[in-house]
């Protein structure tokens, strides 16, 4: 069966719903940055974070290790793939999910979106001066793309994670995956 690829911009919540469906499911959860971090370090020999992979050693080394960690998780079936808030700027990556995957987008508000990301610190793809300019003008540059993409379009405004699952198992059962005959 194909597996289910959360997209979303940062913070829209595809870690939480992820680990929260593949429980439902009974199947495996797989974090595309944590897969491109290994793949990293495999090659740097250094432990760092998707943030710090970015920061300092380049966007194109990101990625490039983010492309070979779609490739890898693509190969599996039927298991939850959350990916990196930027794929969309990756497509060669997202395409490869694609093939074997429902690419689900998780649509939230901008304001939503950037408190959450507030809270945990301005990362280095926004400007540090701008932040909110900076991130409402990634915002608009992604949504259309990530809306246009997806399979499933999940249109949150403000739900909890719980609503978020039920809106997802919904969307599943309407279409002909396979997934809804899992429970
Ligand atoms: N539906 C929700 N309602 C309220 N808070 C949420 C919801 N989903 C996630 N959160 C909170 O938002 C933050 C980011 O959630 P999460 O890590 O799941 O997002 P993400 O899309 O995987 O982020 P990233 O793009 O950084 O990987 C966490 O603090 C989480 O508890
Ligand atoms: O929104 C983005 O551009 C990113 C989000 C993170 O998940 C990481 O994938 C990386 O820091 C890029
Ligand atoms: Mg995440």
């Amino acid at each position: 069966m194909k597996n289910i690829v959360l997209t979303g911009l940062k913070h829209a919540g595809k870690s939480t719903l992820g680990y929260m469906i593949a429980k439902t499911f009974d199947t495996l959860f797989y974090d595309l940055d944590t897969e491109l971090e290994r793949l990293a370090y495999k090659k740097t020999h250094k432990i760092l974070t998707a943030r710090q992979i970015w920061k300092e050693l380049g966007e194109a080394f990101f990625r490039e290790m983010e492309l070979e960690a779609a490739a890898s998780l693509a190969e599996k079936n039927s298991v939850v793939i959350a990916t990196g808030g930027g794929i969309i700027d990756n497509r060669k990556a997202l395409s490869i999910l694609k093939e074997n995957g429902i690419i689900v987008y998780l649509e939230e508000e901008p304001a939503v979106l950037f408190d959450r990301i507030r809270k945990g610190g301005i990362p280095p793809f926004l400007s540090a001066d701008n932040p909110w300019e900076s991130f409402v003008a990634l915002y608009n540059k992604r949504h259309s793309a990530y809306k246009e993409y997806a399979d499933i379009v999940l249109t949150l405004s403000g739900a909890s994670p719980e609503e978020a699952e039920e809106m997802l198992l919904q969307k599943l059962k309407e279409t002909e995956y396979g997934w809804e005959q899992l429970w």
